[in-house]
């Protein structure tokens, strides 16, 4: 699997911030104005969220932010790139960090949060089920946006946001794995993940590559090798989130400690 030389993805381009904390505030002020401006085009807006240390940061700081009603909260559909699959409940559950974080604090639309479902929901402890209903949303959605052809998957989110993990997984896409591999379905279950929880639900590389702006946002040296792999070009395959692209633009957002290991080229 390779995203050289496919003109249905953009390029990355770097960000580099001093450390984390200005890192997560530029996050959230890059991604304000960004919704703001999308829905100033379109009408209203779409996010993909992200679970991990980086991913929650800016969101805390977009809840702290005094442009945050910028945003218009309740024209905007928030969908996530990856959930562990635990009962809704359990601090490890990407959406209730998002909730604490931001959701619980902006007038969201409830119909338009669409969170994957939990280990306690409404398909019981079956994660493929789970998955399927979620890839049914997403087309459902896809069906039901102006610009989506009949036989889009997914909607084309406007921005989509990743964390990494420093073996160089992305949503919850691990390497060397089948499902990193996915070509056919917007999202799969997940087993046995090298990192707990072990049971996942993610988007695949098709459906992340389906966002107009993928941001794929990271701090701290433990990154280091993996953002460099990444921009160096490695197989996605061995290196999931060297498969994140967005159409439009493909945006690291990092810190210093993050970029320290980037080759002059691979930038
Ligand atoms: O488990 C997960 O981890 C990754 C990376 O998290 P980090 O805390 O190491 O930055 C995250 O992107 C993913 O959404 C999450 O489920």
């Amino acid at each position: 699997m390779s995203t050289a030389f496919d003109p249905t993805v953009s390029d990355p381009t770097v960000v580099v911030h001093p450390d984390q904390d200005v890192l997560a505030a530029a996050a959230a002020a890059r991604l304000i104005a960004t919704l703001a401006d999308v829905q100033a085009r379109k009408g209203s807006a779409s996010v993909v969220l992200t679970g991990g240390g980086m991913g929650i940061a800016v969101l805390d700081q977009v809840r702290r932010s005094p442009a945050r009603d910028a945003v218009d909260w309740s024209a905007l559909d928030v969908y996530w790139g990856d959930e562990r699959f635990v009962p809704a409940d359990d601090d490890e559950r990407n959406e209730k960090q998002a909730r604490t974080a931001l959701l619980d604090h902006v007038p969201v639309d409830e119909e338009r949060v669409h969170a994957m479902t939990a280990s306690d929901g409404p398909f019981g402890d079956d994660p493929d089920a789970a998955a399927a209903a979620y890839a049914e949303a997403l087309a459902a959605a896809a069906r039901s946006a102006d610009t989506a052809t009949s036989a889009a998957q997914v909607p084309s989110f406007d921005v989509l946001l990743l964390g990494l993990g420093g073996e160089g997984h992305t949503a919850s896409l691990f390497p060397d794995t089948a499902e990193v591999r996915e070509e056919r379905s917007a999202v799969v279950p997940v087993r046995d993940c090298p990192k707990p929880p072990p049971t996942r639900l993610s988007l695949t590389l098709p459906a992340i590559r389906a966002a107009e702006e993928v941001w794929l946002l990271t701090a701290g040296e433990a990154k280091a090798d993996a953002v460099a792999l990444a921009l160096g070009g490695a197989d996605p395959v061995s290196l999931p989130v060297a498969g994140a692209r967005g159409k439009q633009r493909t945006v690291w957002l990092i810190d210093r400690a993050a970029a320290g290991k980037i080759q002059p080229h691979s930038e």
